[in-house]
């Protein structure tokens, strides 16, 4: 059975796939991207090629290359580096498991196929289970992300009896609001040492009610230190405090979530606030627009995740 260095746990962050403005990646910055999630956001697993390192618009040498050039610039910087290698094609997901071992990768996770879908538990089982066998010895996870795969079967239907299948499996990401459906992925399954990775940044505190080990998103790029700040206050059982940290995240995501916010808007807030330039996003998402970018700008200052010089007190509402 794979073991992990030890159980993936705190928080990982989803990472954006730097671009420049052609269009090509940009691995140049790459090194720069891993010395700020540990020194500026305290954050120290990263999630590779996923939904918001746009994973599925990029061709497979280019995932190679970019899962490679995180490893590389991870080491012994970085306590894991999972790499998400799920595509529609059973051959192309079965050669980036492979790779990602080959590399020394600490973790594959995978998506359920969206197009042409599995409709039941154990076709999708038999999928996973294909993928996985290409590197057992990787830690395995599985990407459950229902809005967008258009795949609702219910992780607690899928992971009872996993591991007898996949003996690698070592856990969940869990990337939907069904609370019902992620308490009983860990009620059933705790006398397993599985991760439970809750993938709904805004609503992270309910789901380490429920048991999340961790948490995987992409607001962890830029309010790792933050949400940290909320994982310490649950830790040592200040619940008032957790609760004041998570507000104040929801505070923000709230308000980009009411302009339109997805992998384009993060790669635009990450640039703001790590002056690291992560590019454009490439087709068919677009580039947030200017307004977006003020916007998110101000906000991102008044709460005081941004430093600033030009804010009158009226417009400061500074989280504790
Ligand atoms: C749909 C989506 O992109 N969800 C994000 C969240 O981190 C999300 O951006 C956050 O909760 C804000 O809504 C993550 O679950 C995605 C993720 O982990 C990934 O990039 O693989």
């Amino acid at each position: 059975m794979a073991s992990p260095k030890k159980r993936l746990q705190g928080l990982v962050a989803a990472t954006i796939t730097p671009m420049t403005e052609h269009g090509e990646i940009n691995f140049s910055v790459i090194g720069q991207y891993v010395d700020y999630l540990v020194e500026e956001q305290g954050v120290r697993n990263i999630f590779v090629n996923g939904t918001t390192g746009e994973g599925l618009s990029l061709s497979v040498s280019e995932r190679r290359q970019v899962a490679e050039e995180w490893v590389t610039k991870g080491r012994n910087k970085l306590d894991q580096v999972v790499i998400h290698v799920g595509a529609l094609s059973l051959k192309e997901s079965q050669e980036l498991a492979k790779h990602a071992a080959e590399i020394g990768a600490d973790g594959i996770a995978v998506i359920a196929p969206f197009f042409l879908k599995p409709w039941n538990k154990d076709v999708l089982i038999d999928f996973l289970k294909e993928v996985a066998a290409a590197a057992p010895a990787q830690p395995f996870y599985y990407y459950h992300i229902p809005a967008l795969t258009g795949v609702t079967i219910r992780a607690e239907e899928l992971l009872d009896g996993i591991q007898e299948k996949i003996p690698s499996f070592q856990g969940l990401k869990f990337s939907d609001t069904n609370l019902l459906d992620f308490g009983q992925c860990v009620d059933q399954n705790r006398q397993r040492q599985l991760a439970f990775l809750f993938g709904v940044d805004e609503q992270l505190l309910s789901a380490l009610v429920m048991g999340a080990t961790g948490a995987v998103g992409s607001t962890y790029n830029y309010l790792g230190k933050k949400t940290n700040q909320m994982l310490e206050a649950f830790e040592r059982k200040d619940f008032s405090s957790a609760l004041n940290h998570q507000f104040c995240i929801q505070r923000f995501i709230n308000f980009v979530v009411k302009l339109g916010f997805g992998v384009s808007q993060t790669k635009a807030i990450m640039t703001l606030v790590s002056g690291i330039p992560m590019g454009p996003p490439r087709l068919p998402l677009q580039k947030a627009s200017r307004e977006f970018i003020e916007n998110a700008e101000a906000k991102l200052k008044s709460l005081g995740f941004l430093s600033f010089t030009d804010l009158k007190d009226g417009n400061l509402e500074p989280c504790s």
